[in-house]
């Protein structure tokens, strides 16, 4: 087993962290045996790991989240600085010089960015924040206040506001707050960032990976957590491998490439990527003038992701896939027609109309949507896994009900619950407990699994799935693509799919619509040159319905 110790050998002086035999389970699953490793002052750390490794656990007890005392606590230990720690929360990793960006966020909506990031100032005394709540930081120096916030988010270099509302901004904006919250505090020493790229486009990445080695070079250490494996590679000074509970690989990344880690972290030899395989020709062709879904002009208000004038039509039994840049309206097209933001335009379903604003009704004509929000909007996070996959189809189409009296009386049918969960843990390789493991306990990827799960219950006649593989391992997005790609071949599901990444449009899609300034720009089809694509995402020019350019500039 590769070890790679080499980086140990650096002098005690230079080590901020030690990791030592760290271990941990919940309720007699093992997630951690005996993790080590150590990480330099100023120097970047990448962890990486499948979904479900325990990465995220290991970051909970770096910075002594209550999850992991209630929990029954940890073994091995952690020494800062040549000292064993043992925080018995995350105000005592604080204040010890630790900050924490988790998967989900932690803004208040209402409150400016620069509110936001005074209130993680002021977050290791309970009393302030209490006051600064009820009185809406009204008697705050305000001035000082943005000043402080406005260096934070020069440092990481990104051009946001500090008097916008948190509500009011995309999802990569709050990413940046989150993080610019954590470097604002004098005392840092070491930063952890659980998969912050996640919500980001590759320009934002792009920007935040230079972030952290700024702060690197200033003495901070960084411990940062992704899915992008080329982040890894090209960001960070050394690389961690989780895999059963141990640490199978830590050594400098320098030499090391995508596919090595990808091995490291699966335990086995990934088939060579693939070229893109465009998919079989189908048996059933789908035909211009069989129209499941049509938007015409569609507008939807959603922060960030403002949808203008969006017309399409949607073939039956097709993937249709919808990319674009960020913050270019792609996300909102599905949000709006599953009515979750304010919209206003005409939609058809099976040549009817679907009235707009009205989720209740896109569910009950047999539409299911994956959002790109799993913690928010895809799960009942305090119930288990089984009632989370059967409940829309419950709630909505009366399915896992058992009847008694002419239908007078229905009962839950947890025998059906249960046979559908197990399948859906079978075939997406949900890793669980079992069926009744709450979904709060998964881990961010296998909470990811379960959102498509609940979807497929549903058996829909039009599946939205929004940013599909986002936070999924780099062994298990094929997986994802196969699961909806089955599902369209086996059951007939019409699919759109929204993605950021045109690869995995590409390598699954029938069409490919692609968004620009709230609206469409142009379908093309899978093989489509790759350089077509980036003029229509670029908004160079438009593609009609007969396949002639027009030029926008
Ligand atoms: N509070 C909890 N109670 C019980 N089990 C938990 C709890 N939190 C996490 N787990 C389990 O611990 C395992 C590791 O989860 P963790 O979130 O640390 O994984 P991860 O490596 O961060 O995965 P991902 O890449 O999907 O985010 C998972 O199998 C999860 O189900």
């Amino acid at each position: 087993m590769d070890r790679g110790r080499e980086v140990n050998t650096l002098s005690n002086d230079n080590i901020l962290l030690r990791v030592d035999g760290v271990g941990k389970e919940y309720d007699g699953n093992r997630v951690l045996k005996d993790v080590n490793f150590t990480l330099e002052k100023g120097k970047i750390l990448g962890l990486v790991g499948e979904n479900g490794a325990g990465k995220s656990t290991l970051m909970k007890i770096l910075f002594g989240m209550n999850v992991i005392a209630e929990t029954g606590g940890y073994e091995g230990s952690i020494y800062l600085n040549g000292e064993i720690v043992n925080f018995k929360d995350p105000v005592d990793a604080l204040k010890a010089g630790i900050g924490m960006v988790h998967q989900e966020f932690s803004l208040i909506p209402g409150f400016t960015t620069a509110e936001n990031i005074l209130l993680n100032m002021e977050k290791t005394k309970s009393s302030v924040i209490s006051k600064v709540l009820g009185k809406r930081l009204e008697t705050i120096d305000m001035p000082e206040i943005k000043k402080s916030a406005q260096r934070a988010i020069d440092t990481l270099g990104v051009n946001i506001d500090t008097d916008t509302l948190v509500s009011e901004m995309p999802v990569g904006h709050k990413q940046f707050i989150e993080i610019a919250r954590e470097i604002d505090r004098e005392d840092v020493k070491l930063i952890v960032l659980d998969e912050p790229t996640a919500v980001l486009t590759e320009s934002e990445a792009e920007i935040l990976l230079h972030a952290m080695r700024k702060l690197a070079d200033s003495g901070i250490s960084i411990i940062f957590i992704s899915h992008r494996l080329h982040e890894i590679t090209s960001a960070c000074d050394k690389i961690v491998v989780l895999r059963d509970g141990i640490v199978i690989v830590e050594k400098p990344t320098e030499g090391v490439n995508i596919r090595q880690i990808a091995e490291w972290m699966v335990g086995r030899e990934i088939e060579k990527r693939a070229e893109i395989v465009h998919r079989d020709v189908k048996t059933q062709i789908q035909r211009d003038d069989d129209i499941i879904f049509e938007a015409q002009n569609l507008w939807v208000d959603m922060p960030g992701e403002t949808v203008r004038d969006v017309n399409f039509k949607v073939r039956r039994g097709e993937i249709l896939g919808i990319g674009g840049l960020a913050g270019q309206g792609k996300l909102g097209i599905p949000n709006g027609i599953m009515g979750l933001f304010e919209t206003g335009g005409s939609m058809f379903f099976n040549g009817k109309p679907l009235a707009v604003n009205n989720t209740l009704e896109a569910l009950k004509e047999g539409i299911a949507f994956v959002s790109e929000d799993r913690r928010g909007v895809g799960l009942l996070l305090d119930e288990p896994i089984d009632w989370n996959i059967a409940f829309n189809a419950m709630q909505v189409q009366n399915k896992f009900l058992k009847r008694y009296f002419n239908g007078l009386i229905s009962i839950r049918d947890d025998k059906a619950m249960k046979a559908v969960a197990e399948k859906y843990i079978h075939e997406l390789e949900i890793k669980c407990t079992s069926e009744k493991q709450l979904s709060r306990n998964l881990s961010g990827g296998n909470q990811q699994k379960v959102c498509l799960a609940k979807a497929f219950a549903m058996n829909p006649s039009l599946l939205l799935v929004s940013e599909p593989t986002r936070g999924i391992d780099v062994g298990a997005k094929k997986l994802v693509l196969d699961a909806l790609r089955k599902d369209n071949e086996e059951n007939g599901t019409t699919i759109i799919i929204i993605s950021s990444e045109l690869e995995e449009l590409r390598s699954v899609c029938d069409r490919i619509a692609i968004v620009c300034e709230g609206q469409i720009y142009g379908v093309l089809p899978p093989e489509a040159e790759v350089a077509d694509y980036g003029m229509l995402m670029a908004g160079e020019y438009k593609i009609n319905e007969v396949g002639d350019k027009q030029w926008q500039r």
